[in-house]
């Protein structure tokens, strides 16, 4: 069971790092976070009181021993001096992250625990490169990580039932929703429901059945809305497994079923259009208007969640 003394590495300050740590400092943990890049670092610094600003509006107050420090880091070896829990956030690419695990190996104990937040690599996959497999675990966050309270805890073949309950123990300790996924497929679960719905809207709006506003209108304010209150399983019993039935025997054949990556994200990416990081994607975005947005949407975010936890309306 971990305690609030634990003391944490997060490795990677990009779009997923200070969130995270600014959400276990609030648990009480020690933090010590570190990126390669001088200035993810510095950013880091204003966007982790940032993000504990919206743990205040939250109502997530610290325990009694409490709010944990967070130091920042250059270096990697006294990032992780120390730690009981080593949280991974570098891009989502098997070789950078194999990388990591290869430079931690020698600076950690066999039994200090690595989790990964990677959005669907098999944990088993990543467990080929680093010893003591067994402490290497899946703890996959969602965007903004400080205000989606689910967490998905997902074991690799190696990885030891310890491990699963220590992570699982500290969501829990977060007042966080752990989410024990039982088979470690790619994309985990939450990834593949989310990636299954974004390859059908690209497919809809690429056939010019719908503009992409209309799709986020129709999307947001119809089934997102009602997904937040009733989850898909209930979902069916409200339906009606008998519609259910009458509507996907003629619709699931008609559903996309692609297997590549349609070209309306290629040719964006390819070009640089990548979305807010890059000031332009499917949308595009002037700076006041990302600080806008991000603003706007933690504070509906942080309104629904007090709402669907019963504190507020
Ligand atoms: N962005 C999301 O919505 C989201 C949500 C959940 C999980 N994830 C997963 O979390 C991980 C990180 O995603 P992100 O969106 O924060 O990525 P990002 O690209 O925004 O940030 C990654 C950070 O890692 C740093 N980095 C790269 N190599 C490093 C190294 N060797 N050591 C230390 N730092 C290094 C980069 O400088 C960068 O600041 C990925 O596995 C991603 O799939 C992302
Ligand atoms: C498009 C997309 N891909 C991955 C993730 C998380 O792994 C998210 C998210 O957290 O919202 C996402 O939107």
């Amino acid at each position: 069971m971990p305690d609030a003394r634990l003391h944490v590495a997060v490795i990677g300050l990009g779009t997923m790092g200070p969130g995270i740590a600014a959400t276990l400092a609030r648990g009480g943990m020690g933090v010590r976070v570190h990126d390669t890049v001088p200035a993810a670092i510095e950013r880091a610094r204003a966007a982790i009181p940032q993000a504990g600003s919206v743990l205040d509006r939250l109502g997530i107050a610290p325990p009694d021993s409490g709010e944990g420090a967070v130091s920042f880091h250059e270096d990697l070896e006294s990032a992780v001096a120390g730690a009981g829990l080593v949280i991974e956030n570098v891009p989502e690419k098997v070789e950078v992250k194999a990388a990591v695990y290869r430079a931690l190996d020698p600076l950690l104990p066999a039994e200090t625990i690595v989790a990964s937040d990677t959005s669907g690599i098999p944990i088993t996959t990543l467990q080929g490169f680093l010893s003591h497999p067994e402490r290497l675990i899946g703890m996959h966050w969602s965007n903004p990580p400080h205000i989606i309270p689910m967490i998905e805890v997902i074991a690799g073949r190696h990885t030891a039932p310890a491990t699963v309950s220590f992570i699982a123990d500290l969501v829990r300790s977060l007042k966080l929703l752990p989410v024990v996924v039982k088979k470690d497929v790619p994309g985990f679960v939450e990834n593949r429901i989310l990636y299954a719905l974004l390859r059908e809207a690209i497919d809809l709006v690429d056939q010019g059945v719908i503009d992409e506003e209309g799709m986020d209108t129709c999307v947001s304010w119809g089934i997102g809305y009602k997904l937040a209150v009733v989850g898909p399983m209930r979902l069916l019993d409200m339906a009606g497994l008998d519609i259910y039935q009458s509507v996907a025997s003629f619709l699931n054949a008609d559903l996309s079923d692609r297997k590549d990556v349609a070209g309306y994200v290629t040719e964006r990416a390819r070009a640089g259009k990548l979305g807010i990081k890059s000031g332009e994607g499917i949308f595009p975005y002037t700076p006041e208007q990302i600080r806008e947005l991000q603003a706007e949407r933690a504070r509906q975010l942080v309104a629904v969640r007090r709402i669907l936890e019963g504190r507020d309306g």
